[in-house]
């Protein structure tokens, strides 16, 4: 199958998204010379709205658009921060994963403008967070720190925290890292302090569903490790099927020997109950060990944790 002359890619279009767009193109043009790309960057319903996200669809705010104008043929492939997609759900009818791109960091950050680190920071700082995942986690082992909603993509949330709205942030390290501002960062925080959330760090390009040359051409980027970690963890999702209240973290790692594990939690919003579970796939395929640490997690209790947090 011949590889299409021009690839018409579309995203979000803040500058996080934008730079994600221009690491596809390079990647693209790396593994097949020649091949055109063109950027259709596309605004969605969560860069518009900057309330809370349960008011509006809340899942799929940040991808919808981007579906819309892939399925309308306004554009071939697109790129999505895999955290963003829902995992409840299957993918828009007629459009498939045609690959993950290799994980970039997958660990929270903590931005304080002094370089204050989570440990140094007094009691009643307020974090600008509108994740229920972080401010859980935080409340948990920092209830002395305050979180405050602060939605609006990475650089608007630096401009508010320079505003002084708030006095320090956490964001993806590695969303930091792609708009070059990696130099704002005070402390990266281990797993073990935040665990990320389902698809941390990871690209995803989609494509329409019989477009077949196309998702040959774009197999080429695939990463088998960050397709295995990701499959695992939205199996886990797919299963549990959270809300956008729930707070919940997982994270899959292919370790040096090749072994897959996932480790994942279920919080209450106020972090004091916090659920874990931690398997090796052994035998098991990814998903298989995604619907297994969810099952775990449901016979601790997940269903009723989730279901009694109100959305
Ligand atoms: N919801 C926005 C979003 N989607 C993906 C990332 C970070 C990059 C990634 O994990 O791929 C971010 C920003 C953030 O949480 O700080």
């Amino acid at each position: 199958m011949a590889v299409p002359e021009l690839i018409r890619i579309v995203s979000r279009d803040s500058p996080m998204a934008l730079a994600q767009v221009e690491r596809v193109r390079a990647e693209l043009t790396a593994a097949h010379p020649g091949v055109r790309t063109e950027v259709v960057p596309v605004r969605t319903t969560g860069d518009k709205w900057l309330g809370d996200l349960s008011q509006v669809e809340g899942k799929g705010a940040f991808t919808k658009e981007v579906d819309a104008a892939l399925l309308a043929g306004e554009a071939d492939l697109a790129v999505h921060c895999v955290k963003d997609v829902p995992a409840d759900r299957p993918l828009p009818a007629g459009t498939v994963f045609a690959a993950f791109l290799e994980r970039d960091d997958v660990r929270d950050a903590l931005v304080h403008p002094d370089g204050l680190t989570l440990d140094e920071l007094p009691p009643g700082t307020r974090i600008g967070t509108s994740s229920v995942r972080r401010s859980a986690q935080l409340a948990a082992t920092r209830p002395q720190l305050r979180c405050v909603p602060l939605r609006g993509n990475a650089n608007r949330r630096l401009a508010k925290l320079a505003e002084g709205e708030v006095d320090a942030l956490l964001l993806a390290a590695a969303g930091l890292e792609r708009i070059g501002r990696a130099d704002v960062i005070s402390e990266v925080l281990s797993p073990d302090v935040m665990l990320p959330p389902v698809g941390a760090g990871v690209l995803a390009l989609q494509c329409r569903e019989g477009d077949t040359g196309l998702i040959e051409a774009a197999a080429a980027l695939n990463h088998p490790d960050t397709h295995r970690e990701t499959t695992a963890e939205r199996m886990l999702l797919h299963v549990l099927q959270g809300h956008c209240n729930s707070p919940i973290a997982g994270l899959a790692r292919v370790d040096r020997s090749g072994e897959l594990s996932l480790r994942a939690c279920v919080f209450t919003p106020d972090g004091k109950t916090r659920l874990n579970a931690h398997e090796w796939a052994g035998r098991l395929d990814p998903a298989t060990l995604g619907t297994s640490v969810a099952v775990a997690l449901l016979r601790q209790g997940a269903r009723e944790v989730i279901d009694g947090i109100p959305h």
